[in-house]
């Protein structure tokens, strides 16, 4: 029960007043003694959170708006007159949420029975018994102890209150108050106390008595009474002491509360925070950044996170991605775990507690809907009414919209800007992982699959044969997986070229063949979903160019395992190992190889920005001798279509580039087309995303995508050529006699019965593709991915005859004597000089 006595604040008081009655828990401040409510939100912000504040509006002009913005702002209750009462209720406001003033008893019977009821002290004295909460206010008696006694909460003006009743008797003592309520039956007469902290943990029980209540109140400390050492000053001697912040008792008033603010070690004589033990889970963590903040060695962790800004922004966003991306239950408390960490350490560095947060979470709790379409249109103002459609659009999942005839150059490249990717930041945290398996090798990357895959295994690796029971799959899953690596090895056989031989001029013979690149190493992802698809992009082309030794690396499952169509194809396409392990630690690990995995010379697959940052460092380093296919990151779509186009094609498009990552980006360029065919899109859009069991990752990317509408086909395809798009599908008419003039594009889908998702399984080409505008420059994975190119010259007499003294000249233009030579010996011999 909390402390049965509310002060009145009819004016600001000073912050010390303030804090001398906060051990009440409560504060009643009228809307009169501020200026007005943005005033009264500034003063809330004043107020400690432990104080429960109520405002009284009773003899303002305050109507239903205003009272809903206060109890929408951390307020508790609103003082009203029994008119705007009826009001609030009507809009849907629970009844508890209001005190209603009343002026007789007879009143009583018309107010809501979850309502508290305000009286003065006059009709107090008329009440029959009440079974609900009733405040009295006294303004001119001081007969307070009596109506506490009876059930009522009194409200006091702070002026006529006192901490320390020795000193000013005259006025209402807050401890003769509460000892009103406090009943025992120990022979000694002293009250069993807990003693516990903001956050209700119990610290320990002790007990206390009339004068050691007045103390505590007094000092507003923890002060209890020892039952062999009389007052007993907790801290007084061990420094631990304790800061007063409510006073409260059990139902039956038998067992006094304290909840307190404990410094130093803790509350137990035996250095522990609490009698019943040490603190554990969210208070323990508490603890332990507080101690560190203050404490820690200057290079350690923490404190690195404490002074390091961007990292600690950088440790929050990354937790709470993965946290988003968490599928099962145990992965879910992991993720969640971390982002706690972080987040309570930006917390603990900018001084906020978590009773500070949790009294966030409560005021949020006290959050209020106001009814819509259903109230009385009287207590709806117009402006009430205009909220429900902006509620809808903010649940609604729709792409942002912009007009390229009326937009400025900069808005439009701010549309068709990807996700921010911060290279530099994910490099810091790559560079140790690289380290680690350089170093350790596979016991390396166990390590490091334990700790970001949460799976401690005890091989890193599986070799082929792979046991039958891994790829065990039902005929349907087989058979998709046969049909797509039939259409995939049919065009990338078809991209193997012959030797090119060609004399260029009498006597000399060049030519060109290819050789597979021996060892590759196949990154397939498996972080947010597992795609068995890109072992077979990857997989196949590299059986067709003919490597050597095919290593394939995957995160495994929460059981250790991989997925058994990734092993299926691995089997398919006579892979040598399957290394388990994803992110850098893969990367690092096919690229400097370790006891059990062979060094790769070339690694290719897509990845998240730590695969991608991996790939990029190893490629830079000249000690690993491992090249990369590309750049492939969060996968993308451009979508160009017009006014004819089926709106659940286009939808359904976008929707399956969205679903990849939070990261992905989707674009729309809308030719020439009306507001309803947009309208239409829109709403296939937000209709087919909503049923996706991925939906809210598709809310994330569909809130950094957007419809650019523009004028013409040139236009659209202009604009994608500056976007150099992963995939682009052209749902346009004639849609075929656009590709021509399409320059930069990964793989471009053609009409409205391309949908991306056959190029992403089954069509034959590759899904493996430049993202992030490397289009412009990069080939998807090809056949000619696998493979390097090598030349070769055959030059007969005659054919040195036809180029000797060219080649003579230009070595003695390089002042290559050496190189001039080689010729001249040879011509010499021939008789040709
Ligand atoms: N461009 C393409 O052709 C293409 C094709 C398929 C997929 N993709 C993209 O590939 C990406 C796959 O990403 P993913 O995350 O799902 O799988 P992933 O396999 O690339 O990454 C998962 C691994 O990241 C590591 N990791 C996770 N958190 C880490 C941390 N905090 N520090 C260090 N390492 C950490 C873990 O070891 C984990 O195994 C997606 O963005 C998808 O869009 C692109
Ligand atoms: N669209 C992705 C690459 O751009 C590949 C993929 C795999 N599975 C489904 N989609
Ligand atoms: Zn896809």
């Amino acid at each position: 029960m909390s402390f049965p006595l509310a002060p009145y604040y009819a004016v600001i008081p000073s912050a010390a007043d303030f804090a001398a009655f906060a051990v009440t828990g409560k504060a009643v401040v009228p809307l009169a003694a501020v200026a007005d409510i943005p005033a009264l939100k500034a003063f809330l912000k004043s107020v400690p959170q432990t104080v429960d504040v109520k405002v009284d509006i009773f003899a303002t002009d305050a109507g239903v708006d205003q009272a809903v913005e206060l109890l929408n702002s951390g307020v508790s209750q609103v003082f009203v007159a029994p008119k705007l009462a009826a009001q609030l209720v009507e809009a849907g406001i629970p009844a508890a949420r209001l005190a209603v003033e009343v002026a007789s008893a007879a009143q009583i019977a018309e107010i809501p029975a979850e309502s508290a009821i305000f009286v003065n002290e006059t009709v107090a004295a008329t009440l029959e018994p009440l079974s609900r909460l009733v405040y009295v206010s006294f303004e001119r008696s001081t007969d307070v102890y009596a109506a506490v006694k009876l059930g009522y909460t009194a409200i006091v003006c702070h002026t006529k209150l006192t901490t320390n009743a020795a000193e000013e008797p005259s006025k209402v003592s807050l401890a003769a108050v509460l000892l009103s309520k406090l009943v025992t039956d120990r022979p000694d007469g002293l009250y069993t106390t807990l003693v516990n902290d903001v956050q209700g943990k119990s610290l320990g029980l002790v007990y206390s008595s009339q004068e050691s209540i007045s103390e505590a109140i007094r000092t507003g400390t923890g002060v209890y009474q020892s039952r062999r050492h009389g007052l007993w000053y907790k801290g007084a001697t061990s420094g631990d002491t304790q800061k007063l912040i409510t006073l409260s008792f059990d139902c039956d008033g038998d067992c006094l509360v304290f909840t307190v603010e404990q410094s130093g070690v803790g509350f137990c004589h035996l250095a522990q925070s609490t009698c019943f033990g040490n603190y554990s889970g969210l208070a323990r963590l508490e603890k332990t950044l507080l101690d560190r903040k203050a404490n820690a060695l200057p290079g350690s962790y923490t404190q690195r996170l404490f002074s390091d800004e961007v990292l600690l922004a950088a440790k929050i966003k990354e937790e709470a991605e993965e946290l988003t991306e968490a599928v099962s239950k145990d992965e879910v408390a992991w993720e969640c775990a971390d982002l706690i960490y972080f987040a309570l350490t930006k917390c603990v560095k900018e001084g906020v507690s978590l009773a500070d947060v949790e009294r966030n979470l409560d005021i949020k709790g006290l959050k209020v809907t106001r009814r819509k379409g259903d109230a009385k249109p009287k207590f709806l103002p117009a402006k009430a009414e205009a909220m429900a459609p902006a509620e809808l659009t903010d649940s609604r999942i729709v792409m942002k919209r912009l007009d390229s005839a009326t937009a400025t150059s900069a808005e439009v490249a701010a549309a068709l800007q990807r996700p921010v990717q911060q290279t530099s930041d994910i490099m810091k945290l790559v560079q140790p992982i690289i380290d680690l398996v350089k170093t350790k090798g596979d016991v390396g990357i166990l390590e490091l699959t334990e700790k970001f895959d949460h799976v401690k295994l005890a091989s890193p690796v599986l070799r082929a044969p792979f046991a039958s029971e891994l790829m065990e799959l039902t005929p349907e899953i087989k058979s998709a997986i046969d049909i797509s690596i039939a259409n995939v090895e049919k065009f990338h056989t078809a991209q193997l070229t012959e030797t090119l031989e060609v004399e260029t001029c009498p006597g000399v013979v060049c030519s060109r063949f290819a050789r597979p690149v021996e060892t590759v190493g196949l990154y397939v992802p498996g972080g947010t979903a597992v795609l068995p698809s890109t072992s077979l992009m990857l997989g196949v082309p590299a059986k067709v160019a003919g490597c050597k030794n095919i290593i394939l690396a995957s995160p495994p499952r929460q059981d250790g395992t991989l997925t058994p169509e990734v092993v299926y194809v691995a089997h398919k396409i006579g892979a040598k190992a399957i290394l388990l392990a994803g992110g850098a630690q893969a990367v690092a690990a096919m690229a400097y190889g370790t006891e059990s995995v062979p060094k790769c010379d070339k690694i290719m697959g897509p990845g998240n920005q730590f695969v991608t940052a991996a790939k990029m460092h190893v490629q830079n380093d000249t000690s690993a001798l491992c090249s990369i296919d590309m750049p492939a990151g969060p996968s993308e779509v451009l979508v160009i279509c017009d006014g004819k186009a089926d709106p659940d094609f286009v939808a359904s498009d976008l929707l399956s580039q969205a679903e990849h990552g939070v990261d992905s980006q989707v674009i729309l360029l809308a030719v020439d087309m009306t507001a309803e065919q947009l309208e239409a899109v829109d709403e296939a859009v937000h209709r087919q995303a909503l049923v996706l069991p991925r939906v809210e990752i598709v809310r994330k990317c569909i809130a950094h995508s957007t419809t650019l509408l523009v004028s013409s086909y040139e236009a659209a395809i202009a604009l994608s050529n500056q976007y150099a798009p992963e995939h682009l599908i052209l749902q346009i008419e004639e849609a075929k006699s656009w590709v021509a003039k399409v320059n930069n594009a990964g793989s471009i889908f053609v009409g409205a019965y391309s949908p991306e998702s056959c190029g992403d399984y089954s069509s034959g080409t590759n899904h493996t593709l430049p993202t992030y505008g490397y289009a412009k420059m990069y080939s998807g994975v090809n056949t000619a991915t696998f493979q390097k190119f090598i030349t070769s010259q055959d030059v007969s007499p005659a054919g040195l005859k036809s180029i000797g003294h060219a080649v003579m000249t230009l070595a003695a233009v390089e002042g290559l004597e050496g190189h001039r030579n080689a010729v001249k010996v040879r011509m010499d011999k021939l008789g040709l000089l």
